[in-house]
């Protein structure tokens, strides 16, 4: 690996003029090959400070150069691999060897600058962008007053003795530590020691606070790590955890190479996905998922995968956007960068952590951060490469189905979990997937005619789509008789309610669902109700797909609708100009949907889409 291969952003061109350097996209990436042993080049997080440094150098850099020379495609020794080597030769030095320079093989992964810096109250000028939530709770504070009890106990020292550090990162540094007293008397845990010198916003303060509040609200769940206690003094707020001794995945996938067979891959892709499937149905997204952020339990092959890390978490209700841009650049989501996400981001950085996983590379590279978001937003990763040709077609296809640009055709951790790649490798049960109750919402809210179209499409459903329902209606418990009622989700949802589930009000949303109340719902409209259109629309068979639907349909649900009322069926309003806009919707033959028409439904119109459809 390590070639260029992303379509528009990774073609690296490097123009030398003594130490400086750029690096602009190209129309004609040069292949370059991995050097040999990519293990030992790597660089640790003990280099992270030195990273950050270089690589904000390299950001000027780069500005001025690029304004100066915008093209010389050739390669020269730049100071770029000090990002990717572990005792870095001097600027200019002979020995620096210019191929490392495209490698994309896993190294700690910095948090996007402008969060940290909106964050931590440092100076950035993208930190200044605001517009959220969160950056106005934290600009407006100042430093002055803030308030820096979190309510938690004292005397931590009375209770532990603190041993080494065996961790740091941005917001603290992690030590092991022996209990003194009480149930784990003895027992040796980890402690991760927040500073309260370094909380200078609102913002930090908040993070530290809903840090413990999360991990204490999911703590149980075998894939994260346990919560013990939470303490604070005057310097400092200390979260008291189980202690992890197997080292980070992102370690175990250096010490590897690089590279996992598939079953090896699936193991630790199951893991995570369990988890994150389960903060979905809560309503947490993480929003920092990467491979430093889990930890083995043990060092054994086969340990336990412990998710950690909840400084960046946060609820969101099930129909709720986040604006926040935070999480690490290269595995940050399309739609952070976009501002308008919610949990399927997480999704996406569990296809970052797949890719690197099964080939050992970064799907998206660059060596700045602006050059990885170019990257993000626009390059398609490759699948072209060795070892991707020899990797199964369902592995590919799991990958690629993570990530999707848009989140709505992206995959969510339980499909996932239920997609043919993995299914047979997971023993446990797949948890309920919150987007079922999204879509029933959407469904008990369509006209009669979408609710028509959407059950045809539910009879042409695969296998695959199949298996997948099927396990969501079999978690919602069906009477004898087949069938669910709104009842059926509340239920199903409060058995695995956590308090995370009531902070992020999931439990409301059903009232949307009312609807559902004095209904009966068999599996065949559960389907119409719980399919995606978006997903489906993804699919290589998508038009085929429509158009076996359309026949159904044809048969089934269609009628003759005049325009007016299919306005109204949409609920579109005055603004849009409706013969103008759904003329070609309507079959002139007969009065019918068109097939054109009837897709259009299947996405679920809204009067904002129609008026830019125009
Ligand atoms: N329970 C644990 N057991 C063992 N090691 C741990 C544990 N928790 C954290 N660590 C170590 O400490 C490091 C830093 O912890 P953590 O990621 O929570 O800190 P942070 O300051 O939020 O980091 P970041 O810069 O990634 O935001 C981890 O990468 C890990 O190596
Ligand atoms: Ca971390
Ligand atoms: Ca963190």
């Amino acid at each position: 690996m390590g070639t260029c291969c992303s379509k528009d952003a990774t073609g690296t061109i490097i123009s030398a003029n003594g130490n400086t350097i750029t690096v602009k996209d190209s129309p004609n990436p040069i292949p370059v090959k991995d050097n040999a042993n990519p293990v030992t080049d790597i660089a640790k997080p003990s280099d992270k400070a030195q990273i950050l440094e270089t690589q904000q150098q390299q950001e000027q850099v780069e500005v001025e150069v690029v304004k100066r020379s915008p093209f010389f495609p050739f390669y020269s020794p730049t100071p770029a691999h000090y990002l990717l080597t572990k005792n870095s030769p001097p600027a200019g030095s002979p020995s620096m060897n210019p191929k490392r320079i495209f490698k994309r093989t896993p190294s700690p992964a910095k948090h996007i600058g402008a969060a940290l810096a909106r964050r931590q109250g440092k100076p950035n000028t993208e930190a200044a962008e605001g517009g959220n939530k969160e950056g106005a709770a934290g600009e407006g504070s100042g430093r002055l007053g803030l308030d820096k009890s979190f309510g938690y106990k004292k005397g931590f020292g009375n209770e532990y003795e603190m041993g080494e550090e065996i961790g740091k990162g941005h917001f603290g540094y992690t030590c092991k530590a022996k209990c003194k007293k009480g149930e784990l008397k003895g027992q040796e845990v980890a402690v991760k020691v927040i500073p309260k010198a370094q909380m200078t916003t609102a913002i930090a303060i908040e993070d530290a606070r809903r840090e413990v509040k999360i991990l204490r609200a999911l703590t149980g769940h075998n894939n994260l790590v346990k919560l013990y206690d939470a303490f604070e003094d005057h310097e400092n707020v200390y979260i008291v955890m189980e202690l992890c001794e197997g080292g980070e995945l992102l370690d175990r996938i250096l010490s590897r190479g690089g590279k996992y067979t598939e079953d090896d891959a699936k193991a630790v892709l199951i893991q995570i996905l369990n988890f994150v499937s389960f903060c979905h149905l809560q309503g947490v997204v993480h929003r920092d998922l990467k491979p430093e952020n889990f930890l083995f339990t043990s060092k054994e092959e086969n340990s336990q995968l412990k998710a950690i890390d909840f400084g960046l978490s946060d609820f969101v209700m099930p129909d709720e956007r986040l604006n926040d841009i935070v999480g690490s650049a290269y595995y940050v989501a399309p739609e952070v960068l976009h501002r308008s996400y919610s949990t399927e981001a997480d999704v996406w950085s569990i296809g970052i952590i797949a890719y690197i996983l099964l080939c050992g590379s970064r799907p998206f590279w660059a060596r700045t951060e602006s050059g990885i978001f170019r990257a993000v937003l626009k390059a398609d990763p490759c699948f072209d490469e060795p070892p991707w040709p020899s990797l199964s077609s369902e592995a590919k296809d799991f990958v690629k189905r993570l990530l999707n640009k848009d989140p709505r055709k992206r995959m969510t951790a339980a499909q996932a979990l239920s997609h043919p790649w993995i299914k047979n490798n997971n023993d446990e049960k797949v948890p309920l997937d919150i987007l079922i109750v999204k879509l029933m919402k959407a469904y008990m809210h369509s006209s009669a005619l979408r609710k028509a179209a959407l059950q045809a499409v539910a009879k042409t459903l695969t296998v695959d789509e199949l298996f997948y329902l099927k396990e969501q209606f079999t978690l919602l418990e069906p009477t004898e008789s087949g069938t669910i009622s709104l009842d059926n989700i509340k239920a199903a949802l409060t058995i695995y309610a956590t308090d995370a589930m009531k902070e992020s009000r999931v439990l409301e949303f059903l009232a949307s669902l009312n609807g559902l109340h004095n209904r009966q719902m068999d599996f065949e409209e559960f389907c119409a109700a719980a399919l995606s259109v978006h997903q489906l629309e993804s699919r290589d068979r998508w038009e085929q797909h429509a158009r076996c639907a359309y026949e159904l349909f044809e048969k089934n649900g269609n009628r003759a609708i005049v325009i007016e009322e299919l306005a109204s069926e949409l609920g579109v309003g005055p603004s849009v100009p409706v013969h103008a806009v759904l003329h070609d919707w309507i079959r002139h033959t007969d009065g019918k949907l068109s097939f054109l028409g009837f897709v259009k439904l299947l996405r679920g119109v809204s009067s904002r889409s129609l008026a830019k459809a125009r």
